[in-house]
């Protein structure tokens, strides 16, 4: 198992290169299984989840390019396999994207159910009502989705809830469905309006993306493509976050600003300086911050992918905060590694009060998920002392090079995968 083992206390300072969204492009992969042409897509995170999905595309029959660390050239005309390995899927929540992508180009998928971080009860009802409406027969059967249609036609389909999964989906299916769809109480988040570009560059038809209603006008075909996926506002709010717990000074770059607007708010109101650029962000802090409340929503509301961050923040600045996790049930596991470090957080339900302490010592804390993974980073670069993270394998899944940027920043950080390593850390002047 490796480890980051992390020296804190400095303030975080310098410049940081934000990469491509995750979310965005886990979406975007498979939706370049939809057509026979070559499809090349730019600015893709390293990361293990891409990686992971890259293997599942691959194992099916497409032919996948890696031309370099960021860039791949997708051919799905070889696909030959519309049942997707578990191996690949049990390690990924976006493997569910292949459901709605095979099934609207081959009118078949058999996709295993999804893993994923363990952040709560995540059922997929709403991509599998979407499926059905757009005709096709759905069932579970032996741990497997198994999707099919004769032919699928459009609907109008109201989602019970904003999901982001069940919005890419049901619109990738859609857009290769005979007449149109409507999709009412859509996510409106950007990686959504991502997918929804994408698509329509490879000659899908698709308006509102961005807004709750997305109308799709179903094409027989869709035809190949250049596509950079946009940059990911999590990774950049997660530098954000790490910036202000550091009391530094940090240029994120290569961020669309508008995308951050919830979390700027929320430092901002703790009293941070930020600073937008065309497609950078500064964030810097000089004193101790203040308290705040925050309800985690779906975008442009405060994103639950940054509920950890803000929080650990608030654990370390004057006086009480509530956060309020509203999205998932399960998201406040990294509170008692936290409280390893001196943190002072109580989870009530799907509430977390935290009252401020003046510093962190360092501990040894496990990953429970991705996100709070991250947090737990920020912690640790906050804290006096040395701090090892274990179970680092859920960040890597989301973060490129994350000790490496971090250094770039002037942080003391390691990643380790032996005791020895820790010790000669520990021992380092
Ligand atoms: C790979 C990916 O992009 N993951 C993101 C995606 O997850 P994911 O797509 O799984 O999240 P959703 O937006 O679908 O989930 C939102 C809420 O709706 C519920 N729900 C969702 C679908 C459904 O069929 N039934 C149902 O009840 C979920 O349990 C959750 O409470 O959006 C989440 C919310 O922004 C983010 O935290 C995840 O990082
Ligand atoms: C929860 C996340 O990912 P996933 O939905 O893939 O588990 C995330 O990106 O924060």
């Amino acid at each position: 198992m490796e480890q980051y083992v992390i020296r804190g206390g400095n303030p975080l300072v310098g410049e940081v290169e934000i990469g491509g969204a995750k979310n965005a492009a886990l979406a975007i992969l498979t939706a370049a299984t939809m057509t026979d042409e070559t499809v090349l897509i730019e600015n893709l995170p390293d990361v293990s989840d891409i990686n992971v999905l890259l293997e599942a595309i691959a194992e099916i029959g497409a032919t996948v390019d890696r031309i370099d660390r960021h860039t791949v050239r997708i051919n799905a005309a070889t696909i030959g396999d519309l049942s997707v390995d578990y191996e690949y899927i049990k390690k990924i929540r976006a493997s569910y994207y292949l459901l709605g992508a095979l099934l609207g180009k081959y009118k078949r998928a058999e996709v295993p159910l999804p893993g994923g971080c363990n952040i709560g009860s995540r059922p997929i009802d709403q991509h599998l009502k979407g499926f059905r409406a757009l005709g096709a027969e759905v069932s579970i059967r032996h741990g497997a989705i198994v999707a099919s249609a004769a032919d699928l036609h459009g609907s109008h389909i109201f989602l019970d809830m904003v999901s982001v999964g069940a919005t890419i989906n049901i619109m990738m299916a859609a857009s290769m469905a005979r007449g149109n769809t409507t999709i009412e109480n859509a996510a409106k988040e950007p990686h959504v309006v991502d997918v929804a570009n994408f698509l329509n560059s490879m000659g899908a038809n698709i308006k509102g993306a961005g807004t709750d209603v997305i109308r799709i006008k179903g094409v027989d075909t869709l035809h190949g493509t250049s596509y950079a996926v946009v940059p990911d506002m999590i990774e950049a709010g997660t530098y954000m976050f790490a910036a202000a717990a550091t009391k530094g000074d940090v240029l994120i770059k290569n961020v669309i600003p508008k995308h951050l607007e919830a979390t700027t708010a929320k430092l901002e109101e703790i009293g941070c300086d930020v600073e937008e650029f065309d497609d950078s962000i500064r964030v810097s802090a000089s004193k101790r911050l203040g308290r705040t409340h925050v309800k985690t929503q779906p975008y442009p509301g405060y994103p639950t992918d940054m509920q950890p961050q803000i929080a650990v923040t608030l654990a370390l600045a004057n006086g009480t905060s509530i956060v309020t996790e509203s999205i998932f049930e399960n998201r406040f596991k990294y509170a008692d590694e936290l409280a390893r470090m001196g943190a002072c957080i109580k989870v009530e339900g799907n509430t977390a009060i935290i009252d401020g302490v003046e510093k962190f010592t360092g501990a040894e804390v496990s990953a429970p998920d991705l996100r709070a993974g991250a947090a737990l980073v920020i912690a640790g670069l906050a804290a006096e002392g040395v701090t090892v993270v274990d179970d680092i394998v859920y960040i890597l899944r989301g973060y490129e090079d994350f000790d490496g940027k971090l250094r770039g920043l002037g942080a003391e950080i390691e990643r380790v995968n032996n005791a020895k390593d820790i010790q000669k850390f520990r021992l380092r002047a």
